[in-house]
């Protein structure tokens, strides 16, 4: 019971994802006895949807956080978990000699993003089932707590004060990536131009959009948008509202090339897209390189300058930073106006 209690409070005592994670893994590793557990977040790539570590303990090890490039491993490869997902079941297992691995998803509502992976060599007695559906209840309560406090109540979007802590993060682990452990390979190649973006997005006239049809149309506006900016980057991108009617997408390890190709498919889907009642509504973005040796507040400023720039030269248009600077465009707007941004 001792044992129980320490982890309750190891828990409960995070205001913080990947502590609680880590907390999550190993109370349920040392309590069920098992072997092998891991949190994972399920995510919706296009109609397909990945599974991806975001923390794990092994046997004899500490718990670990997990941060994988790319979508992770498609839920196809396991059957069990895919059929207790679309029954919005408690648990699914799968067994073979020497191997038992049960499934617990986090219900929120009919959605499960989270998934807790739990491996052993023996069955589940229904005194350890027990005690992991305690944990997971738990779990499930603080995820609920945490998420509403990092949350933008209107849109869904992750909320402003969580921003320098996910940048940290996303800095974090691209540097890990491009140095990897002595004796490890490489995870990318040096020089394919994979970097770190930071995109700043805001809707054109909206005071407009208010005047005219009223807050909660502008509301709406808000929502649809969030939504079209969830859907347009990938699972492992970061998308938050920053207040009004400005949004901010970190977008991870990819090209200039890429980054420019997906914000702007997302500029014309705004365009093209019909708001109720409404009509049309655009968005002006300005983008930058994230670099590591910036503190978030310049890279803020270097993307709020190119909106800046968009917002003067016609809206509607995607404006990045470096490419402004090295042509000579914003020196007259980086003079003037550093002082407006911040
Ligand atoms: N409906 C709604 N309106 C909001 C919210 N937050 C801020 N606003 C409104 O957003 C409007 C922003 O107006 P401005 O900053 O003047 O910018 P704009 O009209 O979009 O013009 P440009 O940015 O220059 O294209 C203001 O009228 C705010 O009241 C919100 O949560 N809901």
């Amino acid at each position: 019971m001792d044992s129980l209690l320490k982890h309750m409070v190891d828990m409960t005592g995070h205001r913080d994802h990947a502590m609680l994670d880590l907390s999550a893994v190993a109370a349920v590793q040392e309590l069920a006895g098992a072997q092998h557990t891991r949190v994972l977040s399920l995510a919706a790539v296009g109609p397909a949807r990945y599974l991806r570590a975001r923390a794990s303990v092994d046997d004899g090890g500490a718990p670990r956080l997990e941060d994988e490039a790319g979508p992770g491993e498609t839920l196809d490869a396991y059957p069990e978990l895919a059929a207790c997902l679309a029954a919005q079941g408690a648990r699914a297992e799968a067994g073979q000699p020497g191997r038992h691995t049960m499934w617990v998803p986090i219900w929120r509502g009919e959605l499960a993003a989270t998934i807790l992976e739990i491996a052993r060599a023996a069955p589940f007695t229904a005194a350890e089932v027990h005690t992991i559906d305690g944990i997971v209840g738990v779990y499930r309560n603080f995820l609920s707590l945490l998420e509403y406090s990092e949350r933008d109540s209107l849109t869904g979007l992750l909320n402003r004060k969580t921003f320098d802590d996910q940048l940290a993060r996303m800095l974090q682990c691209a540097a890990e990536q491009e140095s990897p452990l002595p004796g490890q390979p490489e995870r990318r190649q040096k020089g394919t131009g994979h970097e770190q973006w930071l995109a700043v997005v805001d809707v054109d006239h909206f005071k407009l959009v208010n005047d005219r049809f009223g807050h909660l149309y502008g509301d709406e506006v808000l929502i649809l948008i969030a939504n079209m900016l969830q859907s347009s980057f990938r699972a492992h991108d970061r998308v938050f509202r920053f207040g009004g009617e400005e949004f901010v997408v970190l977008l991870r390890s990819t090209t200039l090339e890429n980054a420019r190709r997906i914000i702007e498919r997302f500029r014309a889907g705004v365009e093209s897209h019909h708001f109720p009642q409404v009509g049309t509504v655009t968005v002006s973005v300005g983008f930058t390189c994230i670099k590591p040796y910036d503190s978030p507040v310049v890279t803020l400023g270097h993307a709020d300058q190119a909106l800046y720039f968009a917002k003067t030269h016609g809206r509607n248009q995607v404006c990045h930073y470096d490419q402004l600077v090295a042509d000579g465009l914003l020196a007259t707007v980086a003079s003037n106006d550093t002082a407006e941004f911040f």
